[in-house]
């Protein structure tokens, strides 16, 4: 197994030791060791770069993804949606939610449900009057079946482009927005139905960590639902993907954003991530049962599910 976060080669646990089952002091020093992108960094380093990377991408970041992705992104996360198909009254976190895309796409679904249903019961009870049935459509809570979702994110300036958006998109209720690091959810045990995670958890130091934080804040039957880029399994899909990524996302980067160098980490960081299975162990190993992952666009794109039972 890899050290926790650490996917540097010779960074294991069961490395040789020193005398007395000590590890050597240069061994204890690199143990410390990530990588942020293909850089070595220490991980006390890690977040930092990683919360700049985000507050420099933050103003861009809506526009660039569309960008890079010809709008293949949206796609992504509505079978994200799909995939965990929310019930009425269902309580979602969304962490590393950054500027919203998921929640919005999750109240938008509950909403359209809920409004099914509501359209099934008017039908069924054909004599109420008018006002009755005005307000039934009044009440923005009620038109939501009590779903919830609350954004956790580390950055700020994320953060602040989301609730612009929300704003701007008319979504008020239903919708909290939490300053918050995966890896220590300021949140209650078993609080949860559902925890999401879009294209966040490549970017935290110690993904063990954040995994075992979800297990811990969903309830008993809660399930796990994580989008991420992952390893492409077709070669001729893989070559253009690699030329892509490299000679054409910065440069995209450096063209609308300004800014070469964070989207140089993104790809770099993609490259960084364990693959699909090793992921769905990792995710095994935090206590989640039922592991499964769904490749999306020849591997580009896996969504990992799991349950806590
Ligand atoms: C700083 O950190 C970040 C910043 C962010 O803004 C976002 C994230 C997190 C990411 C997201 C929220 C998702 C949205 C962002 C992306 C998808 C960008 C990352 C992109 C890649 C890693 C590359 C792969 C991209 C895609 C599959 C999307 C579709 C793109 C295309 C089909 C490319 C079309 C482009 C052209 C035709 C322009 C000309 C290109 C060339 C001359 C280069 C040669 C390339 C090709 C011939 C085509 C490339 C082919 C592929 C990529 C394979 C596609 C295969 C299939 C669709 C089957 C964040 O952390
Ligand atoms: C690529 S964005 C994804 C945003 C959104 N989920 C989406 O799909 O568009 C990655 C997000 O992860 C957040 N992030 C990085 N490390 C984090 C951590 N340790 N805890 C919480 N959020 C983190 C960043 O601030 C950023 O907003």
């Amino acid at each position: 197994r890899v050290l926790p976060g650490c996917r540097l080669p010779g960074l294991r646990s069961s490395r040789p030791r020193g005398p007395l089952g000590a590890r050597p002091l240069s061994q204890e020093k690199r143990a410390t060791e990530t990588h942020f992108g293909f850089e070595t960094v220490s991980e006390e380093e890690k977040g930092g770069k990683v919360y700049q990377v985000f507050e420099s991408v933050a103003r861009k970041y809506d526009v660039m993804n569309d960008m890079m992705s010809l709008g293949i992104h949206r796609v992504w996360k509505d079978l994200l949606l799909w995939k965990m198909r929310p019930f009425p009254g269902t309580q979602l976190l969304d962490v590393a939610g950054g500027t919203g895309d998921i929640a919005f796409r999750f109240l938008n679904y509950v909403q359209a449900q809920h409004q099914r249903k509501e359209k099934r019961q008017l039908r069924a009870q054909q004599n109420l009057s008018w006002e009755e049935i005005a307000k039934k459509y009044q009440n923005e809570e009620d038109s939501l079946g009590g779903s919830h979702v609350m954004v956790c994110d580390i950055n700020k300036e994320m953060l602040k482009i989301g609730k612009q958006k929300a704003r701007a998109q008319g979504y008020k209720a239903g919708l909290a927005w939490i300053l918050g690091d995966a890896e220590e959810l300021p949140f209650d045990d078993d609080k949860f139905d559902v925890y999401t995670i879009a294209f966040g958890i490549r970017n935290v130091t110690h993904i063990d960590r954040a995994l075992q934080e979800a297990h811990r804040v969903l309830k008993p039957g809660g399930r796990f639902l994580c989008l991420e880029f992952s390893q492409v399994n077709n070669p001729l899909v893989s070559r253009l993907y690699d030329v892509y990524s490299f000679q054409v996302i910065p440069v995209l980067g450096e063209v609308i954003a300004g800014d070469w160098k964070s989207y140089q980490y993104l790809v770099e960081s993609i490259r960084q991530f364990p693959s699909q299975e090793e992921f769905k162990e990792m995710i095994e190993d935090a206590g989640f049962q039922k592991v499964t992952y769904e490749n999306l666009t020849s591997g580009i794109v896996a969504i990992h599910s799991g349950f806590k039972l």
